[in-house]
């Protein structure tokens, strides 16, 4: 045991414990172990690095750490060696390709939502099931647990929900459609994720526009107020689970299926939807490549759904380009506010989109007849969706505010055309580099403006898109990886000239 003063350390590094060199000679520990900290009655469980940024009888620990001690600095706290976690023997049970049973799988989730896993350990499990994937039985005891280690909301009646696998850039869809099947009378308590692979998620883009981090009460009064609201699952404690794997997926560029699979419907789960919609992208470079991919998908989706009493149905949709023009949170809002103040001027991509999945709720809900949801969903835009937005974001503690109001990225610099000719190509992957690289999703007002869509003519020098940023620097950097990248493909229709022999 050894007893030291507590520093608090302004980083984002959760289980980060800092000891001066000599404290660490004089002692039994060493970097890299793993100790647990010890105030009062909490608990908590840190790695040690030896730093000299603290002296001597001193422990450096994040603010965060703190918090959950209910420590203050220059307090004194202990340190004793940590066990092991008992579930590392099967996150490597997973990696030795192993099927994990259900007390196995509790256990990994348990010590995750406990503090007892670090960032590396999570890490391997996540790799583990990107590589190992997992059965049924083993993805809905992964869900359940999930869902059942936060707060469970009941409803007094049925309540639906979208949600998309995500993947796609410019995947702003919700913000059209939720205020659309509001607008309708159901009842649609959206939660979203932030970023995992793209440059924006959901509950970043509307982060630009009004609070996401309601706690569940508040969500109750915002839905009974507007039917409807477009949340943060990692603010509640709704699904801790999701948020502590996403925080690694983020990094590694990566959405495991089974994680996938459980991180969306342990949200549902927590949160008492009874029908839901998922939203499947199919494309090159989105998360599913083809239709034989995505119908896969969609039969376990469903089948998860039916195990967890949740009647679910599941749309594949177009993910061979961005959805809109817009790619980043801020630019993202404001291109959802431009379609909602003006249909006719919104991006068709997505209109087309959010009427679709607009469409197939209300005809899930009853309220229009088979076949026919698209329509009404089209007429609910044009007539109700931005007031029921507007509600909806005054409700979760916004403004109202106009399309022109949303500031975007000071830097900017527009992409020209090198040549005549019509864009046959449009990268996924390389627009979200770019957008990233500017700074999103951190950076709400960073990411890329597309001028041009595939199959558009094209003459040298005209506009292809632009990139904006907060700092001059991650713009250069930005540039520099968009000049290296090509992003957008421009050729001329004729390939070759044959002539005869
Ligand atoms: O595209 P990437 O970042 O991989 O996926 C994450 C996004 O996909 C889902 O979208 P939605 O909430 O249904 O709109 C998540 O909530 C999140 O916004
Ligand atoms: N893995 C995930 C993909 C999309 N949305 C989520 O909430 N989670």
């Amino acid at each position: 045991m050894l007893f030291l003063k507590v520093r608090l350390l302004d980083i984002d590094l959760l289980d980060l414990v800092l000891i001066n060199p000599e404290d660490i000679k004089a002692s039994q520990y060493f970097p890299g172990d793993r100790v647990v900290l010890i105030y009062k009655n909490k608990e908590e469980i840190g790695t040690i690095y030896s730093s000299t940024l603290v002296n001597r009888g001193e422990i450096g620990i994040t603010k965060e750490l703190a918090k959950s001690l209910k420590v203050k600095e220059g307090e004194l706290i202990t340190i004793k060696h940590a066990d092991k976690p008992r579930s590392l023997a099967y996150i490597k049970k997973k990696m030795d390709k192993n099927k994990l049973s259900k007390e196995e799988i509790f256990l990994i989730v348990d010590e995750m939502v406990n503090n007892k896993l670090t960032n590396i350990e999570i890490s391997a499990f996540v790799t583990s099931l990107y590589i190992n994937g997992m059965d049924m039985d083993e993805i809905e005891a992964l869900t359940i647990r999930m869902a059942e280690t936060g707060e469970m909301v009941e409803w007094e009646s049925l309540v639906f929900d979208v949600h998309s696998i995500g993947g796609v850039p410019g995947n702003k869809y919700a913000l059209l459609t939720v205020p659309i099947v509001a607008s309708a009378g159901l009842k649609i308590p959206k939660t979203s994720s932030r970023a995992i692979t793209s440059a924006a998620g959901t509950a970043d883009v509307m982060e630009v526009l009004t609070r996401v981090d309601l706690s569940i009460e508040e969500i109750k009064n915002v839905v009974k107020e507007t039917n409807g609201c477009l949340v943060w699952g990692g603010a509640l404690n709704l699904a801790p689970a999701d948020d502590i794997t996403i925080n690694v997926e983020r990094p590694l560029g990566i959405d495991p299926k089974p994680l996938l699979l459980s991180s969306v419907m342990a949200k549902k789960l927590a949160m008492g939807v009874s029908k839901l919609l998922i939203d499947i992208p199919i494309g090159r470079e989105v998360k599913v490549k083809d239709e034989k991919e995505g119908n896969k998908l969609a039969r376990e989706f469903i089948e998860l759904g039916e195990r967890l009493n949740i009647t679910t149905e599941c749309a594949l949709t177009y993910g061979n380009q961005p959805i809109g023009r817009a790619i980043g949170p801020a630019l993202e809002a404001k291109e959802a506010l431009e379609t909602l103040e003006d249909p006719y001027k919104g991006a068709n991509s997505l209109v087309d989109k959010a009427t679709h999945l607009a469409g197939i709720l209300l005809e899930m809900g009853g309220i229009a007849p088979a076949g026919e949801g698209k329509e009404v969903a089209e007429e609910l835009l044009f007539r109700k969706a931005h007031d029921k937005f507007m509600d909806i974001i005054v409700a979760q503690g916004g403004k109202e505010v106009r399309s022109e109001e949303i500031e975007v990225g000071k830097y900017f610099i527009d992409i020209v055309s090198p040549k005549d000719g019509y864009v046959i190509e449009l990268s996924n992957n390389k627009i979200t580099k770019i957008a990233k690289e500017a700074g999103a999703p951190n950076d709400k007002k960073a990411g890329v403006y597309l001028n041009v869509k595939v199959g558009d003519k094209v003459e040298k020098g005209d506009l292809l898109f632009t990139i904006y940023s907060s700092s001059e620097d991650r713009l250069k950097n930005a540039i520099k990886l968009a000049r290296t990248l090509y992003p957008i493909k421009v050729e001329g229709i004729l390939i070759k000239r044959i002539v005869r022999f």
